[in-house]
């Protein structure tokens, strides 16, 4: 049996997690990744590290995963499509941007290829696509991290992230505005926004709390078929506090999903 492998865009903490997850099952190895020229030497031995997407395309990956930032999906997504590769998108804020969506749909369809989302660090999604058919009020998300998980973001000039005592919001508004101005803190929004009722209606609250231990993700939605509402308390990947160990577990379950025949 072919043993398939796969390629990673970006080799940050989630693509890391994702290599030594898939090494431990043993069904699907990463072997190659892209990356800008200045991280190539931090890439282990063991993982081919490419510059360029045209060198990443011509080692024929079985399946590319985009695990690096918004204009990764922007710039390299695109042609890997057009060659007939597939590509699961971890960056999914990105998708905020419409022309984006059906440059993508585009290159999948010259490419004879498929592009899919994953569900990262939220859940619920199958909720909120099923609801949307009969029709959406209102779909709620509130984010909730510790603020050294708010740093580098425009949070950092709204508060005094380390002098924080209390949990303090400090955005509310569109998933539009809050995958713009939070990529690497809001792609479970997109997630969100893609399933139920579209980036422009989905409110977002984003809160830096000191007293969390956890990366949560609170989502409520009502509408025709009822109410729902979870959250979601996600442990933090050890090299990136902004990223859930969740949403890295959820882009290698889409992969093993994706070489299996039977879809359970
Ligand atoms: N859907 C979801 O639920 C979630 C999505 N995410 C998103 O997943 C992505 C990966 O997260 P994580 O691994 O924690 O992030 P990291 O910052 O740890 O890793 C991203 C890596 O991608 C590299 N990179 C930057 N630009 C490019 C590019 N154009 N091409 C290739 N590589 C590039 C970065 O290199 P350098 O350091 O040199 O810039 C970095 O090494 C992020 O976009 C994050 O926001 C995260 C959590 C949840
Ligand atoms: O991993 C998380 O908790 C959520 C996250 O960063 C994102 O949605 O971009």
């Amino acid at each position: 049996m072919h043993h398939p492998s796969i390629a990673a865009i970006g080799f940050g903490a989630m693509a890391r997690s994702l290599q030594k997850s898939l090494e431990q099952h043993g069904d699907v190895t990463l072997s190659a990744c892209l990356v800008p020229e200045a991280f190539r030497a931090s890439v282990p031995d063991t993982i081919t590290a490419y510059t360029s997407v045209e060198d990443l395309i011509a080692a024929k990956p079985d399946l590319v995963v985009e695990c690096a930032t918004h204009d990764a999906v922007r710039e390299s997504v695109p042609p890997i499509l057009r060659a007939g590769i597939d590509v699961i998108i971890v960056s999914i804020g990105a998708l905020a941007d419409r022309d984006l969506r059906e440059t993508l749909q585009d290159a999948a369809h010259s490419g004879g290829s498929r592009v899919s989302v994953v569900s990262g660090a939220i859940g619920g999604l199958d909720v909120l696509r099923a609801g949307a058919l009969a029709g959406l009020e209102e779909v709620t998300y509130v984010g909730r991290k510790p603020p050294r998980a708010w740093a580098g973001t425009p949070a950092e000039t709204l508060l005094n992230l380390s002098a924080l005592t209390e949990p303090t919001e400090f955005y509310e508004g569109s998933a539009t505005q809050a995958a713009h101005d939070y990529p690497k803190n809001t792609n479970v929004t997109a997630a969100v926004a893609l399933a139920g009722v579209g980036f422009d209606d989905t409110r977002v609250k984003l809160i830096a709390d000191p007293t969390a231990q956890t990366n949560s993700h609170e989502l409520e939605a009502r509408g025709a078929f009822g109410r729902f509402r979870i959250v979601l308390e996600n442990n933090a990947l050890p090299e990136n506090p902004k990223t859930s160990w969740l949403a890295a577990l959820s882009v290698e379950q889409a992969v093993l999903r994706h070489f299996n025949s039977m879809e359970v």
